[in-house]
């Protein structure tokens, strides 16, 4: 039934129209139903032309509110929280029971079960680098779900708690300007964590594929930084650290003061200039260098009683050419760090793990044209001392450190040539893919990079391994020390045998093929060859528990056995169809805790 104004309306419409009176029912219905329905549209109207009046009111007096707010101080702290809350919540860092006293800033790195951040020590105000290792492994399923009550597998990974302990242990006695100081250890029921001093330029590695390659000034700035840092363990703690690589080196940085010359390009790459070299001071943005990851190190002989570690009964010979295996190990790797800092490539490379295994174990390598042309032979000298195949061949530290290159004074930047002097537009063969276009990134060619190094590393620390297990065959007395160096054997043995992901596996098959420089007979130069033709270098033995040896029994027959002695280029080996089926197996990443 209509009611309201509307109705009255449309009555008094009907009475003054006369059809009140004069129509019938169903005139007076039809004409009643008009009349409602007009009262309904004038309402629905006017209702809405009240909505819009009071919605421009509304409006109005928000604007002038918000006009006398934006102002207000008050509203200006409101925004600015909202915006730090906003920005917080992108980079939110993680909170972790018994880490109360340090605030967590960013994350720097992180390895198979640890986490590095930047933080701030809230007592001291100091900032610190914090590493935050996982005590317990999450199941498969629960890594999946996410949980928040997550549930940890009951069972501690044994390996790992004697890993970190020996890291600790190892880095609590240590106090060198080129080694990462240990600030503090503590421990709650899910984490480890061990404060470290900060070094905030990150990875060298980052810095090599910024730069793409140091100069020599710089390389040998770096170099002898992280030799003097081994010399100190070698020498004054018996301790070797068994996994030097640029991953494994910090810098700190510094401003980089533009070239007044800056020195020819030598191709027609991107090489980023470097700035002014000033002695004891640094280049390229690096500072001080260190040392970091003591994860894979040793202790060889007990710096309290001067004696070899563990190795009590154990007769003399044994135990001297099993410290001195141990040393070479970083040595070699002293080798590869420099060979890649002077040219932005490692000097052992394949995609096929086998090829790169024998490769590694023959000490075939070259200073690959033309890349190292304009490298000083000084330099080449020194490398070939290092990336030397027979360790009692190889050069010490004290050798390393009295070195004619390591000594020289920093050399005046090289005269410009002429650009029509190229041969042709180059980058470095690895670092053109490892940036995959994207500089600094994290692309899987940097990671087969590291990859490199690792496998190379991983080949040297089994035969050192395997010349202690041989000497010490039989079993005697062992230190709390070397138990702990024995857990880290058996992991070892497992570790080596992950190949690298599929990453990197195409890549040298698509790589542009470069002629041979030199033969690469790794420190055969004047040290003596070896008599029966093929460089015999050492044995890989490892009693079955090599990566050679687990090869053999995964990759039907597609171990080492199958591989001739390659004298060729590094880049140039071709992939045998074995090692594909090998590669494109997918696998876990190389360090298995
Ligand atoms: N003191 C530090 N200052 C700055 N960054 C650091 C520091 N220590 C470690 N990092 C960063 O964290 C990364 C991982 O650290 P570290 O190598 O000690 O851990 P990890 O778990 O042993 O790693 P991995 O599994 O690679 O051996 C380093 O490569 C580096 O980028």
């Amino acid at each position: 039934m209509p009611t309201g104004t509307g109705v009255v309306d449309a009555f008094k419409n009907l009475i003054r129209h006369g059809k009140n009176h004069h129509s019938s029912r169903q005139q007076d219905d039809a004409a009643y139903q008009h009349a409602y329905a007009q009262s309904q549209m004038q309402q629905q109207q006017q209702q809405q032309q009240r909505a819009a009046e009071q919605q421009s009111r509304q409006q109005k007096e928000a604007q002038q509110q918000q006009q006398t707010q934006k102002s207000s101080p008050k509203y200006k702290d409101h925004v600015e929280q909202i915006v730090q809350e906003e920005r917080e919540a992108k980079g939110k860092m993680p909170v972790y029971k018994g880490l109360e006293n340090y605030k967590l800033l960013e994350k720097m790195g992180d390895g198979a079960f640890s986490n590095v951040y930047k933080a701030i020590d809230l007592r001291s105000g100091q900032k610190v680098a914090v590493k935050v290792v996982r005590k317990y492994e999450l199941s498969a399923s629960q890594a999946g779900e996410k949980h928040l009550n997550r549930e940890f597998k009951k069972k501690p990974r044994v390996t790992e708690r004697a890993n970190i302990l020996k890291e600790v242990q190892i880095m609590r006695g240590i106090n060198h300007p080129s080694i990462v100081k240990l600030l503090a250890f503590f421990e709650s029921l899910e984490h480890y964590f061990l404060v470290l001093e900060l070094m905030e330029g990150g990875e060298l590695f980052h810095q090599i594929v910024k730069l793409t390659y140091f100069s020599e000034n710089l390389a040998r700035h770096v170099i002898v930084q992280v030799a003097q840092g081994i010399r100190y363990l070698h020498e004054e703690r018996g301790v070797v650290h068994r996994d030097i690589k640029p991953e494994n080196l910090l810098f700190d940085r510094i401003p980089i003061v533009l070239s007044k010359n800056p020195p020819p390009k030598q191709f027609e790459e991107e090489k980023e200039d470097e700035g002014e070299f000033i002695p004891g001071v640094g280049g390229g943005g690096i500072g001080k260098v260190k040392i970091a990851d003591f994860g894979l190190s040793k202790v060889v002989w007990d710096e309290q009683t001067m004696t070899p570690c563990g190795t009590v009964g154990y007769t003399a010979p044994e135990i001297v050419k099993d410290e001195r295996y141990s040393k070479s190990v970083d040595m070699w790797a002293l080798g590869c760090v420099l060979y890649t800092l002077l040219c932005g490539f490692p000097p052992f490379y394949d995609e096929s793990i086998n090829v790169l295994t024998e490769k590694v174990a023959r000490g075939h390598y070259t200073f690959l044209s033309p890349w190292w042309d304009s490298i000083s032979n000084s330099a080449k000298d020194l490398i070939t001392h290092l990336l030397c195949v027979d360790p009692a061949q190889r050069y010490t530290i004290d050798e390393f450190l009295t070195h004619p290159w390591i000594t020289a004074a920093p050399a005046p930047p090289p005269q410009p040539t002429p650009f029509s002097s190229v041969p042709r537009a180059l980058d470095s063969p690895l670092l053109a893919e490892a940036r995959g276009g994207v500089r600094e990134a994290r692309s899987p060619g940097l990671a087969t990079l590291k990859e490199a190094f690792d496998i190379t590393y991983a080949v040297h620390r089994m035969e050192e391994e395997g010349a202690r297990r041989r000497a010490q065959k039989g079993g005697a007395n062992r230190g709390f020390l070397q138990n702990l160096n024995e857990s880290d054997e058996e992991e070892e043995s497992v570790s080596v045998m992950q190949p690298p992901s599929g990453a990197g596996a195409k890549m040298a098959a698509k790589r542009a093929v470069q002629g041979d420089a030199y033969d690469g007979r790794a420190g055969q130069r004047d040290r003596g060859r070896r008599t029966g033709g093929a460089t015999k270098g050492f044995e890989l033995d490892m009693e079955g528990a090599t990566l050679l040896g687990r090869r053999h029994k995964r990759g039907a027959d597609g171990g080492i056995a199958g591989i001739g002695a390659h004298g060729g280029s590094p880049l140039t080996q071709s992939t045998r169809e074995q090692d594909h089926d090998l590669m494109e197996t997918p696998m876990s990443p190389m360090r298995v805790d």
